[in-house]
């Protein structure tokens, strides 16, 4: 088992990782004061449920706990089941001693987090992440839930009492879904670290295979490279823009196609999107450009944008990105291999043609 701390301005937790950890829950509760006594809701989904709750209950069976299942995806990522978890809360007498656990994926880990944040003014949660894009976001204390009009419109900054990350629970996820999830890794090597970026080229097979040494190192090269950009920026003043690297675009595409497109399948997109851009720009030659296509597709990712998009929407549901300041249009951009840097004053002209140049 290794132990990556994370220390913010007003909060300090630890990242536990390693196969078959999941005993280590009730010790970690009670390390961190959280006593028997204290009622714990877990809230899960149903995919995930059916394979881990019981286990998960199971270690609880000396605490006071209670479970609430909500449907598998992003459509859970919404106001209305927010109030239900909320008002099922409140039934089951959570008070603000209670803790909140969150078992599944990113989907899980954002909904709780922010739930976690907002009742009776924010009580303290845990993340037991089951996803291998949940490296990602269940560190790192961003919480939250879409809105009809984009993703994520809705949330906070809201740390955890510790992430318990049982890579056990990894070995049930469907193919796409590890896909998905290793575009998130791949966006750390490439924000931050070209010899990452070059062990995850030669390691693509064994990742997208599950091998378990290669999946168990990548993860914590990738919660590494979060961990230092939080620890040094934790409400996205600066710096922390950097993980938003090939979000501009992912969100609009993930809200375009009404979440039918995965997280890491439209982040990947993105990327592409803004190394194109900044091959455009003269800030990536085009080798690295090339690149950047071949290691998307060693992971199988695609690259282009559905042609029935249409641009100009795509625009406008950009300009709603959380980077956009005063109607100014902030992207992050890759100036090299592991490398990226935060541009303002795009002119929309390049990020139109870009676009189009995308669309197949
Ligand atoms: N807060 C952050 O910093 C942050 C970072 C990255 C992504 N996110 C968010 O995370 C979400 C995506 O997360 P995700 O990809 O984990 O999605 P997810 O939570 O929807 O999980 C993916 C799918 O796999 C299933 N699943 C989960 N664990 C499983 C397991 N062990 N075995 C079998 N099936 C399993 C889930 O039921 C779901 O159908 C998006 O909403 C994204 O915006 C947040
Ligand atoms: O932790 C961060 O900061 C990130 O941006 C991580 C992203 O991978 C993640 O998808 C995040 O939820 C995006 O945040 P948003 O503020 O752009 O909605
Ligand atoms: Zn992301």
């Amino acid at each position: 088992m290794k132990t990556i701390r994370i220390e913010t301005t007003n909060h300090a937790y630890p990242v536990l990782i390693g196969s078959k950890i999941i005993n280590q829950l009730p010790k970690l509760l009670i390390q961190t004061g959280i006593s028997q006594k204290t009622k714990i809701l877990i809230i899960s989904d149903e995919n995930v449920a059916p394979l881990y709750l019981q286990v998960v209950v199971d270690q609880l069976n000396k605490f006071d706990a209670i479970s609430y299942v909500v449907p598998a995806g992003d459509v859970s990522k919404a106001i209305g089941e927010v109030e239900k978890i909320i008002t099922y809360a409140i039934q089951h007498g959570l008070d603000r001693s209670s803790v909140i656990l969150a078992l599944g994926g990113g989907v899980i880990g954002d909904l709780a987090g922010f739930v976690a944040s907002i009742y009776m003014r924010g009580i303290r949660y845990v993340q037991c992440p089951t996803t291998i894009l949940a490296h990602d976001s269940s560190v790192g204390g961003k919480v939250g839930i879409n809105h009809a009009l984009g993703k994520n419109l809705i949330g906070s900054f809201y740390q955890p009492q510790f992430v318990l990350y049982d890579t056990s629970f990894l070995t049930t996820l469907p193919t796409r879904e590890v896909r998905s999830g290793l575009v998130e890794v791949l966006k750390h090597g490439l924000i931050a670290d070209r010899q990452f970026v070059d062990w995850l080229e030669k390691n693509a097979d064994s990742l997208l295979h599950l091998d378990q040494e290669a999946v168990s190192y990548a993860l914590k090269q990738g919660i590494k490279i979060k961990a230092d950009i939080v620890m040094e920026d934790e409400k996205e003043q600066g710096i922390r823009a950097i993980l938003n690297f090939g979000h501009t675009l992912g969100h609009v595409i993930e809200t375009l196609s009404n979440y039918q497109y995965l997280h890491g399948e439209a982040v990947a997109i993105g990327m592409f999107f803004a190394a194109k851009l900044a091959a455009k720009l003269g800030w990536l030659s085009k080798e690295e450009e090339a690149f950047y296509q071949h290691l998307l597709q060693k992971f199988k990712c695609k690259t282009s944008i559905p042609k029935e998009y249409d641009t100009n929407q795509m625009m406008n549901i950009m300009l709603r990105d959380k980077k956009f300041k005063n109607g100014q249009i902030r992207m992050v951009l890759p100036i090299a291999i592991g490398q990226v840097k935060i541009e303002q004053n795009i002119d929309p002209k390049f990020i139109f043609e870009t676009l189009n140049e995308l669309k197949r």
